[in-house]
């Protein structure tokens, strides 16, 4: 057995059952453990192995009631994984598949991702098995405050900052915000994502779909490849797919795919900025299903129960929730010709279908790198909440476009094979990794 067998197996041993966090973890330590294994002073401080243990998790019940009366609890966590960096720093989930493992992959995620902004921010995520899909505004205001009432204990400014990932927009941002405010008794930059009335950024909403298009946009240069005129599928409809969409839009390639948990609509000439415009509303507004699309415009023709990843392109953006994208949509992919697969989700393509593009030369651009825009300009609303000041859209823009740029150069960095082709997984693994590690070799054993 290798060294990296038997990490893993004492790692699947110490936290059974947590399939998520496993998959997370392997994907790190396998790209990590050659150079990990050649640099004996991380070894010896045994930084991997201190690195997969959470510093905490806190688990606890929210209590709320229904608009008729009716008592619900539900489960909720923050997973505080590392504040090597910053703050812990990572959004707040409510979706039903929220477990532990879930929080924890996401959270051991967030540090590396958080690293390659250069941002000072240590990794967590928190969520809730709450399920808001359904639910009236009253219903989730009610389960926000609830939720604040024992999260309020354990985040602070320079302690830890949630924000939104699934589930979690700027309505329960709101909501969570304002009880915390009630709580504590003062204004101060607890929460990121914030409406832009209240101390929010310019270009929060849509910092990680923007960020992972500026991603794409190097990825394809880096390799001889624009990308105006490229046809892209994009998965979800949620706030990373929608500016993702618009990003590309805009950059004149053409969106042809857009999905929710019940399908997914194709449009074949591609999305206009018009129907684009419909899809916010649909979606933040009315809070309604993708289908409601096709029923709207000619020439948009809804799949129900189907994923898009049949539908023949040159870049796949995966832009929903985790493992979404399996060896069999690799294989549909890589038959249609795809060069890229850019994850605007964490970890949507499965371990067997990562292995599946590697070896047949795709580029395969990871959330922790491509998706990294959205955290770094809650980093920089964290500065403006801190400074008092709020920068312009335009200033906000020009500084997300440069964080991933150079997120893009560390990757290619460390990334970069034999033939200039560029191996992003690594890239990314190895350099988020190696700030955290020299971070604790200067704490000394902590
Ligand atoms: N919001 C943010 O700033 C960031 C989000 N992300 C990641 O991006 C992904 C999407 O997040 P958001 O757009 O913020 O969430 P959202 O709640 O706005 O949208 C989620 C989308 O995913 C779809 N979805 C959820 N579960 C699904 C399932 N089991 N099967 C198929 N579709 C499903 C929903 O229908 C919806 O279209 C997540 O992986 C999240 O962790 C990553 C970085 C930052
Ligand atoms: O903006 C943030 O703090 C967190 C965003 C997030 O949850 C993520 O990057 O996955």
């Amino acid at each position: 057995m290798d060294e990296l067998e038997r990490f893993i197996e004492g790692l699947k041993k110490r936290n059974p059952y947590e399939e998520e966090f496993h998959q997370a973890v392997e994907e790190v330590a396998t790209s990590v453990m050659p150079w990990y294994l050649d640099h004996e002073k991380y070894r010896r401080a045994q930084i991997l192995e201190r690195l997969t243990e959470p510093d905490r998790i806190v688990t606890f019940r929210v209590s709320w009631q229904t608009d008729s009366g009716e008592i619900r609890a539900n489960r909720a966590w923050r997973v505080q994984f590392s504040h090597c960096l910053g703050p812990y720093k990572g959004g707040l989930r409510f979706h039903p598949s929220v477990t532990q493992s879930v929080l924890k992959f996401l959270g051991f995620e967030q540090i590396f991702k958080n690293s390659l902004t250069g941002l000072p921010m240590g990794g967590a995520k928190g969520g809730s098995n709450f399920n808001p899909k359904g639910k009236s505004d009253n219903e989730v205001m009610r389960f926000c405050h609830s939720m604040m009432t024992e999260l309020h204990r354990h985040i602070g400014e320079d302690v830890d900052v949630p924000a939104g990932d699934i589930g979690v927009g700027s309505r329960e941002i709101g909501y969570l915000f304002g009880q915390y405010m009630r709580l504590e008794n003062r204004w101060t930059g607890v929460l990121t994502g914030k409406g832009c009335a209240f101390g929010g950024s310019a270009v929060r909403k849509e910092a990680t779909g923007y960020g992972s298009v500026y991603f794409l946009e190097d990825v394809l240069k880096q390799h001889g490849e624009e990308i105006e005129g490229k046809a892209i599928v994009i998965s979800g409809s949620g706030n990373v797919a929608r500016y993702a969409a618009e990003k590309a839009v805009a950059k004149g390639a053409k969106v042809l795919t857009l999905s929710d948990s019940d399908g997914f609509i194709e449009v074949r000439d591609g999305l206009t900025v018009e129907q684009l415009e419909f899809i916010h509303e649909l979606k933040e507004q009315w809070r309604g299903r993708i289908s409601a699309v096709a029923d709207e415009f000619g020439g948009v023709v809804y799949h129900d129960g189907a994923k898009p990843w049949g539908v023949s392109c040159d870049v796949a953006m995966p832009c929903a929730t985790q493992n979404e994208l399996d060896v069999s949509d690799a294989e549909s992919l890589i038959g249609n010709g795809v060069i890229a697969v850019c994850e605007g989700a964490n970890m949507p393509v499965t371990a067997d279908a990562a292995h599946l593009l590697r070896d047949r030369g795709i580029l395969h651009a990871p959330g922790k790198a491509s998706n990294a825009g959205g955290v770094a300009v809650s980093g920089l609303e964290q500065s403006q909440n801190a400074t008092r000041i709020s920068w312009s859209r335009e200033e906000v823009d020009r500084r997300l476009r440069e964080i991933m740029k150079s997120i893009h150069a560390r990757c290619v960095a460390f990334g970069e094979g034999k033939g200039g082709k560029v191996n992003y997984v690594d890239g990314a693994n190895i350099s988020g990794f190696e700030k955290v590690a020299e971070a604790m070799l200067a704490y000394g054993v902590v």
